[in-house]
């Protein structure tokens, strides 16, 4: 089922000997840079949210481990080096978990979400790599040994393995997670700019932010509450995004010229923008009226549960 599939740890079986896990796009509804390590990393404070939108893996029998790119995103990342993406760096550094063999996975990637775009899409592919082919090879590592794995694949692995709402701290590694926020639709819309996040963070013009502000203990009673929230919190990457692809501020702006917007903000370092709205079917009326004005970007509802 879409939004659980990458929580699901034994994955979920289709045709004879094929798992499938879903990698659900992260979502950084708010996310302030406090700080920086003395390793460059920045210290960061975000609420992630992670939506029925996403790509798809699969693994059946096969002779070695190897990787079919498949969907809309695969010619993106096709361009690059298979060796380097980020399911057969994931099922490399799992491996090395076994002292024996491991038989051969054929796995598919069927590539949904756009690539480079702050919604952690290739982090969620890795972290369903880790979550799949554990079950897979029947590995059944700790919890703490796999968060160990993922945070060496980068530095949104660990919480997209968790794949739930949640504050993180740290640079990604502090995972708390978070009940008490409503339901609601999400519209993502992105320009078909990659912005590389090493250059983002780069531009920052300042790295020492506030943190989130109090988040109430007892959660948020209604929708309109947690958007008052939110409205006091920010992307702190966004001017800088910006700075490197103008065409950010046009998909803001197009979000919040629609009236059943009730707020919309970047995602991590860009260019991908969301906008929240009450319900699922606003969000689906939002992005077809969005795919009419522009046709050129990629666009995508659905909601968090
Ligand atoms: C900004 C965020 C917010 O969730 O999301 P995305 O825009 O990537 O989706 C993440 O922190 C991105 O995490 P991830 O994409 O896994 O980063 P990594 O591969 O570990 O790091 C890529 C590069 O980004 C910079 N980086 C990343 C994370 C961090 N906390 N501080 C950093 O300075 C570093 O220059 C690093 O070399
Ligand atoms: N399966 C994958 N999907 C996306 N990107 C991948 C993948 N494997 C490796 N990468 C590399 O990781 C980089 C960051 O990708 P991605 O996670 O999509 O970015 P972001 O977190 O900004 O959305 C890409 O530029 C690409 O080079």
């Amino acid at each position: 089922m879409p939004g659980t599939g990458s929580l699901n740890p034994a994955g979920s079986h289709g045709r004879s000997g094929v798992l499938t896990a879903f990698a659900a796009a992260k979502v950084n509804l708010a996310l302030h840079v406090t700080g920086r390590r003395n390793d460059g990393y920045h210290l960061l404070d975000t609420l992630v949210v992670f939506p029925d939108i996403g790509d798809r893996l699969s693994a059946e029998p096969g002779d070695s481990v190897t990787l079919v790119l498949e969907g809309p995103f695969a010619a993106a990342l096709s361009a690059e080096s298979a060796d380097g993406d980020l399911v057969l760096k994931a099922a490399r550094l799992l491996a090395t978990l076994s002292p024996r063999p491991l038989p051969g996975a054929r796995l598919t990637l069927e590539k949904a979400l756009p690539v480079a775009s702050g919604i952690g899409g290739g982090s969620a592919d890795a972290a369903a790599a880790l979550r799949l082919l554990c079950s897979f090879w029947n590995l059944e590592p700790d919890e703490a040994e796999l968060h160990g794995l993922a945070l060496q694949l980068g530095a949104d692995v660990p919480m997209c393995l968790a794949s739930k709402t949640a504050r993180i701290t740290g640079i990604g590694e502090d995972i708390v997670p978070l009940a008490g926020i409503p339901p609601f639709g999400i519209v993502l819309a992105n320009p078909g700019v990659p912005v590389p996040t090493p250059l983002v963070f780069a531009k920052l013009a300042s790295r020492d932010n506030p943190p989130l502000p109090a988040i109430p203990g007892g959660g948020f009673e209604s929708l309109s509450r947690f958007i008052d929230w939110l409205g006091s919190t920010r992307n702190d990457l966004e001017a800088s995004a910006i700075e490197a692809a103008g065409e950010i501020a046009d998909v803001l702006n197009a979000l919040r010229s629609d009236p059943d917007v009730a707020l919309a903000r970047m995602s991590g370092s860009g260019a991908t923008c969301f906008a929240i709205t009450g319900s699922r079917r606003d969000a689906d009326a939002i992005a077809a009226r969005l795919r009419q004005t522009h046709p050129d970007w990629w666009i995508a509802a659905g909601a968090v549960a």
